[in-house]
């Protein structure tokens, strides 16, 4: 009786949410669920300052690899439905403890009204059932944490306990009644859509994914604000320790956080129970625990795709400057390769010490090839007779001309493997290949960094698969675009983007 209420009051608005549908927003898969609760939440925001320049955003649309049409009143009625839905998940959000799976609404992918609707028809039923099965797995054991503990735990939210700010956050180390510590991550910045957004993203990845490898939530908190509370990683970001004030990271460290990270990713991607592309990768992403294992955090912009789909495509720049991939600028392509693009540029960060953008913009993918430093690598050149990375990285100039020395951060000193440096560089090399089809996948880098070489075989026969259909348009074009085109177009999009951001 008050749903129905509810949708009566709804029903009124409903043709200004639907609009809504249709307009730029920051996140994916709780995107649609979540409008219409915004007001609902009523969070006490200090902050609503644009977000960081280092993060950008501009008008979005998005759509999928598939086509899509169908009945607008079957949309509204989703939305009408998940507009409910939400405003009963922030209540319950609200009353907490804990949250069972009964009581959550089922998450659904965000596909907009004009490019994806056929498919949204097909795909619903199915996702409702599939998912009423995954709610089960939900996290009733996270705690809904009242203000006055959070304020308590953070010493009420002072600046010393502060030890971390992103575009859209402010997070504070807390201890918990129990001694536990924690960090309490606020979101500041943005609109109340827009940190809504961002809040529901990422308990809606987060609940979804189970890794050693990937930051662990304990609760959140909705009073006074959007609050997620998470395990505290008490090295910080791997950003905080190759740029920050403390001592230069051991190369162990860094190939231990290097083949961690990866292997979180190669989770995400391939083996948890969705698809998940993160789309965020950046050394400030990446925590690191009290032994140094990797954890990948910030699911703000993290989409999930539906196993259907080859690839998502979206006209809104959002990610890290300096991580983005030649197909996101070009033709707003997001899919699994978008990740690998971005930890190849973190593997280089790891490498040399220097930040994908500098404090002058310079991009490290455009400082590295400028030095002329590359691999390019083409998987051909690595012979089946000798399967050891030697032989595969050996014609690349940089072990000729023994360039490592310029190549690697020069606070390792002679500090390093140089085995796992060269796998390192090689598989950096090949992650940030401008083509994203000749990308490796996830767990072929894991294999790779970990000394297995055997699934480059099967790149090098994927390569030559691609270079066959040369006589299509596609990879003509791709062959034409050299990477001397590729810098000049990195370049001019960074201007491009820089003036955006400056904008902003
Ligand atoms: N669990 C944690 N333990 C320790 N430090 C953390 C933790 N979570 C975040 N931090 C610190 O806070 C910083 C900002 O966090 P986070 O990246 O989640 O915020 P954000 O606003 O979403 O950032 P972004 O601009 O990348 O989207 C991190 O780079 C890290 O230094």
């Amino acid at each position: 009786m008050l749903e129905f209420y509810i949708m009566l009051e709804l029903a009124s608005s409903l043709d200004t949410e639907v609009e809504k549908i249709d307009q730029p927003s920051p996140t994916d898969a709780l995107e649609d669920c979540s409008k219409g609760t915004v007001e609902s939440i009523e969070p006490s925001v200090e902050s609503m300052e644009s977000r960081g320049i280092g993060t950008m955003e501009s008008a979005e649309s998005e759509s999928t690899s598939c086509k899509a049409s169908t009945s607008s009143d079957t949309e509204n009625q989703l939305n009408l439905a998940t507009i409910v839905q939400w405003r009963g998940f922030f209540r319950l959000l609200k009353k907490g403890p804990g949250i069972t799976p009964q009581t959550l609404p089922p998450l659904k992918p965000k596909l907009t009204r004009r490019k994806s609707k056929r498919i949204r028809d097909e795909m619903v039923p199915q996702l409702c059932s599939a998912l009423d099965a995954e709610l089960c797995c939900f996290k009733s054991t996270w705690k809904n944490f009242s203000l006055s503990e959070l304020q308590e735990a953070t010493n009420n939210f002072s600046h010393e306990n502060l030890i971390g700010e992103g575009g859209y956050a402010e997070v504070y180390k807390g201890q918990l009644k129990s001694g536990k510590l924690v960090a309490i991550k606020r979101l500041t910045r943005g609109s109340t859509e827009e940190m809504t957004m961002d809040f529901l993203s990422e308990l809606g990845i987060i609940v979804h994914v189970d890794h050693p490898n990937i930051a662990k939530l304990i609760g959140y908190g909705v009073e006074g604000g959007l609050h997620l509370v998470l395990q505290l990683s008490p090295h910080g970001s791997l950003a905080s320790l190759l740029y920050g004030p403390k001592e230069k990271l051991q190369w162990c460290i860094r190939f231990k956080s290097a083949v961690g990270a990866a292997e979180g990713l190669s989770y995400l991607h391939e083996r948890c129970q969705r698809r998940i592309i993160h789309k965020d990768i950046k050394a400030s992403n990446i925590l690191l625990t009290e032994d140094f294992e990797a954890q990948i955090s910030d699911f703000g912009l993290a989409k999930w795709l539906p196993d259907q789909w080859t690839h998502h495509t979206v006209s809104k720049v959002e990610g890290t400057f300096g991580y983005l991939p030649p197909e996101f600028f070009m033709h707003g392509v997001v899919d699994e390769k978008t990740d690998v693009y971005a930890f190849g540029v973190l593997l280089l960060e790891l490498i040399t010490g220097r930040q994908a953008v500098d404090s002058s913009q310079q991009s490290l993918v455009m400082w590295v090839g400028s030095l002329n430093l590359y691999y390019n690598v083409h998987y051909s050149e690595y012979s089946n007779d000798s399967i050891s990375l030697h032989k595969f990285l050996q014609a690349k100039p940089l072990i000729k001309e023994n360039k490592f020395k310029e190549l690697a951060d020069p606070t390792l000193g002679d500090a390093y493997d140089l085995d796992q440096l060269n796998r390192v560089t090689g598989t950096a090399s090949i992650c940030i290949h401008q083509s994203a089809v000749n990308r490796p996948q996830m767990s072929q880098v894991v294999n790779i960094l970990k000394g297995d070489l055997s699934c480059l075989e099967s790149l090098k026969q994927h390569e030559k698969a691609v270079l066959q259909r040369t006589y299509s348009e596609e990879i003509h074009d791709a062959e034409e675009y050299n990477s001397t085109k590729y810098l000049n177009d990195l370049n001019r999009q960074m201007e491009i983007l820089l003036g955006q951001s400056n904008d902003v």
